[in-house]
């Protein structure tokens, strides 16, 4: 087992606070290795990912926080293979990513909902895209829009929900087609504070139910440590792996655990990575 990749040799973290390994070899989960993206435009390249070597473990809550344009996106869109990585390898479940793959569910920072869709067609509509027996997968759809609390709303347009209802919906919208893994890219940015903070919980809640593999992108360097069994912190773009933490924290965790003094240390440890590049969250 090989230690993370530590860049910036000023932010070691604490003894208890430590890295914690990769897991490369292992068959289940997603592994990276020597996976680099440079965009080529007419301008001239773009190099957005430096050579990253990591492994997600199969049901890890994965956090990804980074300064902006530092290529977290760009990550994501390899994982599930809506593009090509210039170099290297991604394995989803011991398969190599060469185009998008059934195998994640993906939410974006807006729900992206179709607005002349009911709810519950809203999150039907990745089977129907892929042509798959509706009723099959009918009872599930309002199994899931169940478990995110949104049970009576399945005949409502888009409109009538709130942002954060919408949101939930969209997550049904990921998981309907039952992926192993869920990828969400700053799915709670456009959301007001407190609804952010609910909607944390909720995922929580899901994913522990579920057993998903999740991977999710965001700025906020609090929320990273709050959701994550391990969080993994990008250097400016060209981003590459500065440091994988892992969170010492007990499960299920409430929003109280804010007050730990792991918690807030860990938060501390991390924001350290980006004094030098200014504020995160
Ligand atoms: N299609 C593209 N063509 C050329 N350059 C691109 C393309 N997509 C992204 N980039 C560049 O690659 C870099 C990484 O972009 P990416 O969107 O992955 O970053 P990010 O970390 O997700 O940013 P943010 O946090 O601001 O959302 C940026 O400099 C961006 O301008």
């Amino acid at each position: 087992m090989k230690p993370a990749t530590v860049m910036n040799e000023a932010v070691q973290p604490a003894a208890h606070l430590r890295l914690v390994s990769d897991r490369a070899g292992d068959a289940s989960g997603i592994n990276l290795s020597g996976v680099s993206k440079t965009y080529r435009t007419r301008d001239g390249d773009v190099p957005s990912l430096r050579p990253l070597d990591f492994h997600i473990n199969d049901g890890e809550f994965f956090v990804v926080v980074g300064p902006s344009g530092c290529g977290k996106s760009t990550l994501l869109k390899l994982i599930s293979g809506l593009l090509p990585p210039t170099t290297g390898e991604i394995l989803v479940e011991g398969e190599k990513v060469t185009t998008p793959h059934g195998n994640v569910g993906i939410v974006f920072q807006n729900a992206l909902l179709l607005p002349w869709r009911n709810i519950l067609n809203n999150v039907m509509l990745p089977i129907d895209m892929k042509r798959l027996a509706r009723d099959k997968y009918l009872a599930r759809a309002k199994e899931l829009l169940k478990l995110v609390g949104l049970e009576g709303f399945e005949k409502k347009l888009p409109w009538q929900l709130s942002g954060g209802m919408q949101q939930r919906a969209s997550i049904c919208r990921a998981l309907v087609h039952d992926p192993k893994i869920m990828l969400m890219d700053e799915p709670f940015g456009a959301l007001d504070a407190l609804t952010r903070e609910r909607m944390n919980v909720e995922l929580m809640r899901i994913q522990r139910e579920t057993k998903k593999t999740v991977l999710l992108i965001t700025h906020s360097i609090p929320e990273a440590v709050f959701l994550a069994d391990r969080v993994l912190v990008m250097t400016e773009r060209p981003g590459a792996v500065a440091a994988i933490y892992d969170v010492p924290l007990p499960r299920p965790r409430s929003l109280d655990v804010m007050a730990d003094p792991v918690f807030t240390e860990l938060v501390q440890r991390i924001r350290k990575h980006f004094f030098s590049q200014g504020a995160l969250d």
